[in-house]
């Protein structure tokens, strides 16, 4: 009887009546007859996929099934015992993780509630997972909301889980097998479906990219440590580069965020994140929105990257020289094993990229006591007598830059090393060691096995580097804005770890209060100068403060974005200026 009134409302539905069932539920109806051609008398079984395809779907959802499986023991924990059951489905409808009673395992098999079952609406009629999927929010499909008559004992709730990029990834839906008559029942079950769908995302989207800024926002300061609402992941620029639906509501078009500039819809920039980290309390982490409202944020900060496995075996002065960089790690490890013994070792790579450095690291974890260091370039044969007539154990004797020996001072050192063997000499050059040009014989006597020094550039631990040189040799607070060391990160450096020292160091003495920002770093050797304002052509770009502040009519926010700093950093630019706003 019940299957019947069920028929004949479908029925009214495809008339054009209204039955007061919810509109999604009547389009849902019209499509399943319309488009997909069902008839509603019929009571098809849930359509289970095959043990291959079920494998396939979870091997592609598995780093989902991996993200969502702590949220979903939680969830099942809360509504342990109340017969909920839970799915995972991905974005077709296939169940791909499941949690129920083992007690009614029968019954859930039966009603379709399980592993492999496909729950899109053009198989399964309306229910939640389909209905969720067809219009990407959450739904709850209550008893004879379900369009087939197999169904209408559940009642379903579903929620979308969006992966970074905005696609829809997956749908949890919380199923019961009996239930009470009112849909507001269910009500409980939804609040706790898209939390934990949001928790998904946000677990997600942390765990995506380790080494960008995620901002997590909450509109109260109490959650916002705790449960945040919405996150987006941003490049040092401030640019989205992912985000969690709900993150969303805060772009005004709603659809386009990814590459947008978070300073589009916040009133701050990229250079506010660092204010926003935890170590400050979270009431006085607030965010004005452009729309003149308020959120509190939490900025996570890229982390360093992973040291990789410690190869070396004592570590100290060589292990020293780089923060992980895996070409770095590697000619460590054979600097390592190359330092105890005597062989000669030619030092190459190009200007700045730290061959002395090593030179004296080799030295360091070997087993000479002497230690001589001379620079080739005019180096006579009599200086080079004198500096190793003192060498008396076994001493590392250093040649910079070997292709500026004179060839007079080239026949005087192979004689040398031949009457010392006590002295090995560590040579360093720019040159591709086949083209030094010194004469054959000293060639085989400084030639044991080539180091290569790889360029900055080619370095993956700039980052690492920049830190440690400002923390030896700036101010102890001093610190980088994103978007600064987001443009060093970028910079090619022909001077390689030279040039970051010295780019380092007039930063650091620019710049105002304990945060290097953009306009304090000197540009690039090789860049052409900015046409931007301010002060085109003017070496401190600060020169030109007072003229934008006057252009800008005093507004601290839009003189920020023109110098690409955030307002504080004006502020402090003003004080240190002496300027006055005009009365
Ligand atoms: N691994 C490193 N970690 C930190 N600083 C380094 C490292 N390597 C080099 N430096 C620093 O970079 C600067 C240049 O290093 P170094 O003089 O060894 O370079 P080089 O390759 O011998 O240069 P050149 O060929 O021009 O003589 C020095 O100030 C040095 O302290």
């Amino acid at each position: 009887m019940k299957d019947l009134r069920h028929v004949e409302e479908i029925g009214r539905v495809l008339d054009g009546s209204q039955t007061g069932r919810d509109s999604f539920v009547s389009a849902s109806w019209r499509r399943c007859v319309e488009l997909y051609g069902m008839d509603p008398t019929r009571s098809d079984p849930a359509h289970i996929v095959t043990e291959a395809e079920l494998r396939d779907h979870r091997k592609q959802a598995e780093w989902l099934i991996a993200t969502a499986r702590s949220g979903l023991q939680s969830l099942f924990r809360q509504v342990a015992g109340q017969n909920y059951v839970l799915l995972l489905t991905d974005a077709k409808g296939v169940c791909v993780d499941f949690f129920g009673d083992d007690l009614f395992t029968e019954d859930l098999r039966r009603s379709g509630l399980y592993l492999g079952s496909n729950w899109s609406e053009n198989l399964a009629g309306t229910c939640g997972v389909g209905a969720c999927i067809v219009l990407q929010e959450p739904v709850t499909v209550h008893q004879d909301d379900h369009f087939g008559n197999a169904h209408t004992a559940l009642s379903c709730t579903a929620a979308p889980i969006f992966d970074s990029l905005g696609q829809l990834a997956a749908v949890l839906d919380i199923s019961l097998l009996r239930s009470p008559a009112p849909k507001t029942s269910q009500n409980l079950a939804m609040s706790l479906v898209t939390t934990a769908a949001r928790r998904v995302e946000m677990a997600n989207l942390m765990a995506e990219s380790p080494r960008d800024w995620v901002l997590r926002l909450s509109s109260s300061p109490e959650f916002l440590d705790v449960d945040p609402e919405a996150a987006v992941r941003l490049d040092g620029s401030g640019r989205v580069l992912g985000y969690t639906r709900a993150a969303r509501r805060l772009f005004p078009d709603g659809g386009t965020i990814l590459g947008h500039r978070i300073d589009e819809v916040l009133n701050m920039s990229v250079d506010d994140l660092p204010d926003l980290m935890r170590d400050r309390p979270t009431e006085e982490r607030v965010i004005e929105t452009r729309d003149g409202g308020a959120l509190f944020g939490h900025a996570i900060a890229p982390k360093a990257p992973r040291q990789p496995h410690q190869r070396m075996r004592t570590g100290g002065a060589l292990a020293g020289l780089t923060g992980g960089d895996a070409g770095m790690s590697r000619l460590l490890d054979q600097a390592e094993r190359l330092a105890p013994g005597t062989v000669p070792l030619p030092i190459t790579g190009e200007t700045g990229t730290g061959k002395t450095k090593l030179a004296r690291a080799i030295h360091m974890t070997g087993k000479a006591q002497g230690f001589i260091s001379l620079e080739c370039a005019g180096l006579t044969p009599e200086a080079l007598a004198d500096a190793c007539l003192e060498a008396v154990g076994p001493t590392t004797l250093v040649l910079r830059r070997i292709e500026d020996l004179a060839p007079e001072t080239a026949v005087a050192l192979s004689g040398l090393l031949d009457r010392r063997p006590n002295l090995r000499p560590l040579s360093t050059t720019c040159l591709d060691p086949a083209r030094i040009g010194v004469p054959r014989p000293l060639f085989h006597r400084l030639a044991g096995c080539v180091l290569e020094v790889p360029p900055l550039r080619l370095r993956r631990d700039i980052d690492w580097l920049m830190s440690r040189h400002l923390r030896r040799h700036a101010a102890d607070t001093i610190r980088l804005s994103p978007s600064a060391r987001a443009d060093l990160m970028g910079r090619r450096w022909p001077g390689n770890i030279r040039e970051l020292e010295q780019v380092l160091d007039v930063a650091a003495a620019l710049c105002i209060g304990p945060v290097i920002d953009l306009p304090d770093l000197p540009g690039p050797v090789e860049a052409a100068p900015s046409p931007e304002p301010p002060a085109a052509g003017s070496a401190d770009p600060w020169a030109a403060l007072e003229q934008v502040l006057v252009a800008c009519d005093w507004n601290m926010a839009r003189a920020a974005r023109r110098f690409g700093v955030n307002r504080s950093t004006i502020l402090r630019r003003i004080r240190a200026a002496g300027l006055q706003p005009p009365a």
